[in-house]
């Protein structure tokens, strides 16, 4: 039996989004409800659960948010926006979903527990289960910490460092690619990667080898990090600037992510659409952020080389789909007109991902990039301060 759950439409709802249950919801659902409520395109929705049995006989079951469920409403909201972006992100040759097309992630179905697994409600790689967990993690953090909740933190945050400044300087300085080192303890292609991992003296023995900035992974769920994390790093007085190495889908992510000690923050272009991007990258600038736009493929890289005001892009070497590394993908990505127009705009590419080797930092170097991103081959090392010195064959701390 293939169960789906899908969105459609009713006026019905448009009746209880005026009743009592509606007054629990935040003001912004409410005015995104009366929104939707006014488009004739987008009138207000209903959850729909139709059960396909084998033997092709439907049976369809109507659940409204009736009874008082505010909860109901918001999620089927947000359930709504989910579905556009999808088809928006689409449009421009993105393959990742931002949320599952034929349904709520199991905790969203309430009593529909009977649901199995289809296509549509699996996703179809890493990245994407990554970031349907992201985008459930992220709605319920916002629950708890709404943006408004975040202002007397943000107004409490240390100033912001110039990111792109000290990769600039760094490669000046050594006339090799500034390094930006990862705090990683574990990813989702290699597991564990270091055992007594302790982020504040990886971050400190990253910076007596020369790192220029830090990269530090706050997800929990797949990479083993937190914003714990992060935090502990900036109040341990590291003076490189530090990107927080998040998979973000929100805009409160970025704003979090500043309360937290970020001098950058990473957006992801096979997640995000366009406007999404142009939009965070104007964010980032309002907060003094510094946005690392990362693109894995040629199309990826014309999309952000099309978007005004961004000066740092990262070409990864792995498959976010696959896993596959190939560090041939930077060159690939920098030959002719893309690496011109690189060159002319100015902006600073960062190598990503699988680097290990004296020569593979200078063949990226060969490519056009003036910084490289380095996890595993670093952190691995009992000294990583010791490792960035092998990695560059040279020490590049003074
Ligand atoms: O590292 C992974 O397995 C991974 C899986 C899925 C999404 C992202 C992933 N990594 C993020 C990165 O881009 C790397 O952590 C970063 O470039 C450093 O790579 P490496 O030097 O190979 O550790």
């Amino acid at each position: 039996m293939e169960a789906l759950v899908s969105l459609t439409t009713t006026p019905r709802f448009q009746f209880h989004a005026s009743s009592q249950s509606a007054r629990k919801l935040p003001v912004f659902v409410r005015r995104s409800l009366l929104a939707s409520s006014m488009d004739p395109r987008r009138p207000s929705a209903v959850v729909s659960v139709r059960a396909q049995q084998s033997e092709s006989k439907d049976r369809s079951v109507t659940v409204s948010p009736v009874k008082g469920d505010a909860e109901t409403a918001l999620k089927v909201k947000e359930w709504e926006v989910g579905m556009f972006q999808n088809e928006v992100a689409a449009s421009q040759g993105i393959r990742i979903r931002r949320r599952p097309p034929t349904g709520p992630p199991q905790h969203y179905v309430g009593p529909f527990e009977f649901r199995i697994k289809s296509e549509g409600n699996t996703p179809r790689n890493i990245l994407e289960e990554i970031v349907w967990h992201k985008d459930v993690e992220v709605s319920q953090l916002k629950e708890r910490k709404p943006l408004f909740g975040l202002k007397k933190a943000l107004d409490r945050a240390p100033p912001t460092r110039d990111f792109v400044g000290a990769l600039r300087a760094a490669h000046q300085r050594t006339g090799l690619p500034g390094l930006i080192a990862e705090v990683k303890k574990a990813s989702p292609s290699r597991g564990i990667l270091r055992e007594d991992f302790d982020p504040v003296e990886v971050a400190q023995a990253y910076v007596k080898g020369g790192a220029a900035c830090l990269s530090v992974l706050t997800d929990e769920k797949y990479f083993k990090g937190s914003f714990e994390n992060l935090e502990a790093i900036r109040n341990a007085g590291v003076k490189c600037p530090l990107l927080c190495k998040e998979f973000i889908v929100d805009a409160w992510q970025i704003y979090y992510a500043r309360t937290k000690g970020a001098d950058a923050v990473l957006l992801i272009a096979a997640v995000l659409p366009d406007l999404d991007i142009k939009y965070m990258t104007k964010i980032c600038k309002l907060l003094g952020l510094t946005a690392l736009v990362e693109v894995h493929d040629e199309r990826e890289m014309d999309r952000v080389l099309g978007i005004e005001g961004v000066e740092l892009i990262g070409i990864n070497n792995r498959n976010l789909e696959t896993f596959e590394v190939d560090i041939s993908n930077t060159k690939k990505l920098l030959e002719g007109e893309r690496g011109q127009k690189i060159r002319e705009k100015d902006i600073i590419v960062v190598g990503e991902s699988g680097l290990f080797t004296p020569d593979d930092i200078a063949y990226v170097q060969e490519a056009g990039v003036k910084a490289v991103l380095v996890g595993e081959s670093i952190v691995k090392q009992s000294d990583p301060a010791k490792g960035i010195t092998g990695l560059f064959s040279k020490d590049i701390s003074s």
